[in-house]
């Protein structure tokens, strides 16, 4: 166990010692200018395992930023990151960063949460019995027992409270990682200063017991939570104002003339001394600051901590410490497998997410279904057909926007987990793709299955298959596309409004409303040719309006009937096409021969469908398919976690 009384860094058996026994952290002359904001200046520290670092300091000194980059996840604009020495360290692989939201799955249950957050972090090859006990005694460890199997929490579903999410956030970013190297940015936000305490213990046994590194910022801790920590770094105006053992702050303050009240908490004097932004003398209240700065720059101890962390990188230089092995815990078949699992089972939990959307497309094919009521073959049908198609197209497409909360859910926890070296965008979107295709596909069938034999297309299994394959297909691609808008802008309303605008603008230059000759230029060569819903629509009229449909036309005098069967327009054509003029149809004919029906072929010729190829149309789908799902990746893969 290491002595936490001292930060020990000059000992050369302690930095002997280091590399076998966990991760140490060092870093040094870190500075970070932003927009021409000095953020952070010259910071040197070193923090040796089975330390828990508090990160203090006013709001605004730094101390997210700081723990950022001490993370690998901003980069500093001058200064050294180093590992047992070593730079250049992958500290995705090394560490793990808890943030200060919980990004945690809601329809899931805490042990379930554990339970996905074990297979990701320890090896393959560990058991389901070694996984549970694992987990038992963190649950046991965070206070977390008797919620072990309630659900986190949904906007639908009450679950945990929000002291019980920040601890299984906690929770899931320790386990399997405990000898490594722990982040956490505010783990305390939320929480009484009983569950702040508790956690923090919690913390410090961990420390103890795997030899972690543990630094977590923190605001206001109450004095029990604070005396938990064993070191502290003070920030000030983006500068180290003390950094070592806690126990010798007070006695380092003191010693520069500034002694802390004997009952006041160390931390609220700390804070007070660096906090600028309330003083009526802002300018001299930040030299004051800085000069305390100054003060702990030139004393002994940072003189000590510097050489440390020089000694630590000459001795990793010269060999003295075994490089750091770092990467993925398990390989990518693994990670994709067990993401898999974790997504099918949030879908199936998840009510929100897709069985109020399979509800709400049913009532759609109900409501459909019923009000194109088995359609006959009267003349007037083609239009209320084609309407037909196009709405379940359009329709079905547009309702993809219900999925864009649970997206942005998942997207939250992707980024974490990726963050944390966990799993690859590849993976997660691959696993996201499987997984959502039978859900997709539910929803499919069942619309389709009430809507299509409901509304009278035609009765062939086949025909129906085509339906249901190029509908799918077209899903699949709405899908890809609120993906890709939820990823670009993931801000929910924003999101919404911009998938809502994009398929309003496919549904209107698809064709079905103007016509693809009566479109202007601009439209048709920059988005009709691009639109998925325009191929879904072309195919599905084409598999509507076959050689063996046959429409009838209105006898002059007659009542418009509510529709006769194609077959017996088809029994009375004999001959080639002949003029009636005792029938008015709407639609020319070729192929009629009583000059009173026209064919289903006749109005794919009356607008231009001839060219519809159902293999080249599913390929272009499934390249604007493509397109999407890459244009995901690239922006994810850019994506800062
Ligand atoms: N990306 C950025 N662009 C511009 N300024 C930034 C950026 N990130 C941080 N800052 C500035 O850097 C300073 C330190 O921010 P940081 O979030 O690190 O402080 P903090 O100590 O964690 O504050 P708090 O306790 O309020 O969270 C702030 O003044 C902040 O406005």
């Amino acid at each position: 166990m290491t002595d936490h009384t001292v930060l020990p860094v000059d000992d050369p058996a302690v930095l002997k010692h280091v590399p076998e026994s966990g991760y140490t952290l060092s870093w040094s002359g870190l500075s970070w200018t932003v927009k021409d904001k000095t953020v952070l200046t010259g910071l040197s520290g070193i923090v040796t395992p089975g330390s828990v670092v508090a990160i203090l300091g006013a709001s605004g000194a730094g101390k997210s930023s700081l723990l950022d980059i001490l993370a690998g996840r901003r980069k500093p604009t001058s200064g050294s990151l180093m590992v047992n020495g070593q730079e250049g360290v992958p500290m995705k692989h090394v560490s793990r960063y808890c943030t200060q939201e919980d990004a945690l799955l809601g329809s899931l249950t805490v042990y379930e949460t554990l339970d996905y957050a074990a297979r990701f972090n320890m090896p393959s090859t560990t058991t389901a019995a070694e996984r549970r006990a694992h987990i038992d005694r963190l649950l046991a460890e965070f206070g977390l027992e008797d919620v072990r199997d309630t659900i986190v929490g949904t906007p639908l579903l009450k679950g945990c409270s929000g002291g019980q999410k920040r601890r299984v956030s906690v929770a899931s970013q320790i386990i399997g990682n405990e000898g490594g190297i722990l982040f956490l940015d505010e783990p305390t936000s939320g929480l009484d200063s009983v569950s702040s305490a508790h956690l923090v213990k919690s913390l410090r046994d961990l420390a103890n017991d795997n030899n972690s590194t543990i630094l977590a910022t923190i605001h206001q801790p109450a004095t029990d939570t604070f005396n938990l920590f064993t070191h502290v770094l003070l920030l000030g105006q983006g500068r180290t104002v003390f950094f070592g053992a806690r126990e010798e702050a007070v006695e380092f303050f003191a010693s520069i003339g500034k002694p802390v009240p004997t009952y006041a908490n160390p931390a609220d004097v700390f804070l007070e001394w660096t906090n600028v932004d309330y003083d009526a003398n802002r300018d001299a209240r930040r030299q004051e600051v800085q000069a305390m700065a100054e003060q702990f720059r030139a004393s002994p101890r940072m003189m000590k901590i510097e050489r440390a962390v020089h000694d630590l990188r000459q001795v990793a230089a010269s060999g003295g410490v075994p490089a750091v092995q770092a990467g993925f815990t398990n390989g990518v078949m693994y990670q994709t497998a067990t993401l898999m699992s974790r997504m099918f089972l949030n879908a199936r939990k998840d009510i929100l997410a897709y069985w109020v959307r399979v509800a709400m497309y049913v009532g759609l094919a109900i409501l459909m279904g019923t009000t194109w009521l088995r359609m006959g073959t009267y003349q007037s049908t083609v239009q209320d057909r084609l309407a037909a198609i196009f709405f379940s197209v359009a329709f079905l497409s547009f309702m993809s926007v219900a999925g864009i909360p649970a997206f942005l859910e998942v997207r939250h926890v992707f980024l974490r987990e990726r963050g944390n070296g966990l799993y690859s965008t590849a993976a997660y979107l691959l696993s996201d793709f499987i997984v959502s295709m039978p859900f997709i596909f539910i929803i499919t069938i069942s619309f389709s299955l009430i809507a299509y034999w409901l509304m009278g297309f035609q009765g062939d299994a086949g025909r129906f298959f085509v339906f249901v394959g190029y509908l799918f297909l077209a899903l699949l691609v709405a899908e890809a596309q609120v993906i890709f808008i939820s990823v670009a802008i993931p801000i929910f309303v924003a999101a919404l409004a911009i998938t809502a605008f994009l398929n309003g603008l496919w549904m209107v230059v698809q064709g079905f409303f103007v016509q693809r000759m009566n479109l202007p230029g601009f439209w048709r060569y920059s988005f009709h040719y691009i639109d998925f819903q325009k191929y879904a629509f072309e195919i599905l009229v084409k598999n509507e309006f076959s050689e063996n449909m046959w429409f009838q036309c209105q006898r002059v005098g007659a009542v418009a009937p509510g529709g006769s069967t194609a077959a017996n327009a088809t029994a009375a054509i004999t001959n080639a096409a002949v003029q009636n003029p005792a029938c008015f149809c709407i639609f020319p004919s070729t192929r009629s021969t009583d000059g009173c029906s026209f064919n289903g072929l006749d109005i794919i010729d009356y607008y231009g469908y001839g060219e519809v190829n159902y293999g080249a149309w599913a390929g272009l789908m499934i390249a604007i398919l493509v397109a999407f799902k890459i244009g995901t990746y690239l922006i994810l893969r850019k994506h800062k976690n």
